[in-house]
């Protein structure tokens, strides 16, 4: 079954095309990779189904319903949630007072405080260090708070944009052990950016290359590290015509 619809959406910056009449579909509890060079699109992908840019045209749709025009918070109340690139922690404000981030609007409180009970289940680190500034945790506790603010909303579909930026490879292994984890346990469907097709190999799901703002490759994740599409689009050719020239 089809979780989320991109039907032909571009993205531009101005007079900057950033996405170009592309077209998705992820499947309920699917884990879905996008990845490419930088300044291909991702990001800008991500923004657009989360309702943080404008498209200027083309359509999203998650469980049939419309978020093309709708406000990011109407999107994250349909049970999407976005882990942004960089992470967007307040270095200044306890673990504990990033997850409550949001919430004052919710009515109801004692559903927040099982919420971030739960968040303490999944990743004890963060109950430990509740009480601490989120700016001095390390990288990787960072990312896993990142994660755990994400899950505040209960989605049912969570984009994350560079999981691995800036952490070590150990780290990086822990952040997607726990990813998968929070998949298994709760149904999510995971749409992740991740640059490294190695990593998403090892991880394991489906792979889809953008360049130019356009998908240019798709497949399992494990074939497409071992085939040469990843390079080709980093050198300027799409597979198709990488194919066509040998
Ligand atoms: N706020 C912005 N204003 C103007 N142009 C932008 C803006 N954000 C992105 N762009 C441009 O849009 C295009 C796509 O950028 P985007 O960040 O979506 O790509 P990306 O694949 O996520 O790259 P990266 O891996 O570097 O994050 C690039 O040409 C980029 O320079």
């Amino acid at each position: 079954m089809s979780k989320l619809g991109v039907f032909d959406i571009s993205v531009r910056y101005g007079k900057v095309p950033a996405v170009n009449d592309l077209t998705l579909h992820v499947t309920e509890g699917e884990r879905v990779f996008v990845s490419g060079p930088n300044g291909a699109g991702k990001s800008s992908l991500l923004k657009a189904i989360s309702g943080a840019v404008a498209t200027s045209h083309g359509r999203i749709e998650m469980d049939g319903d419309l978020l093309t025009g709708c406000a990011p918070e109407a999107i994250a109340r349909l049970g999407l949630s976005m882990v942004p690139e960089g992470r967007e922690i307040f270095g200044a404000l306890t673990v504990e007072e990033n997850l409550r981030v949001g919430t004052g609007l919710r009515r109801d409180a004692s559903a927040v405080e099982e919420d971030i009970a739960d968040i303490y289940d999944s990743f004890p680190i963060l109950g430990e260090r509740r009480g601490a500034a989120a700016g001095a945790l390390s990288g990787g506790q960072q990312q896993m708070l990142a994660i755990g603010r994400a899950l505040m909303t209960n989605p049912k579909l969570i984009m994350v944009d560079e999981p691995s930026l800036g952490l070590a490879p150990k780290i990086v292994d822990q952040v997607y052990d726990t990813l998968c984890a929070l998949q298994e346990e709760r149904g999510l469907t995971l749409l992740i950016v991740e640059q490294s097709s190695l990593r998403a190999a090892r991880v394991g799901g489906r792979m889809v290359l953008m360049r130019g703002g356009r998908i240019v490759g798709e497949g399992n994740a494990a074939d497409m590290a071992d085939r040469d599409a990843l390079a080709a689009a980093y050198f300027g050719n799409s597979p198709t015509e990488t194919e066509a020239t040998t």
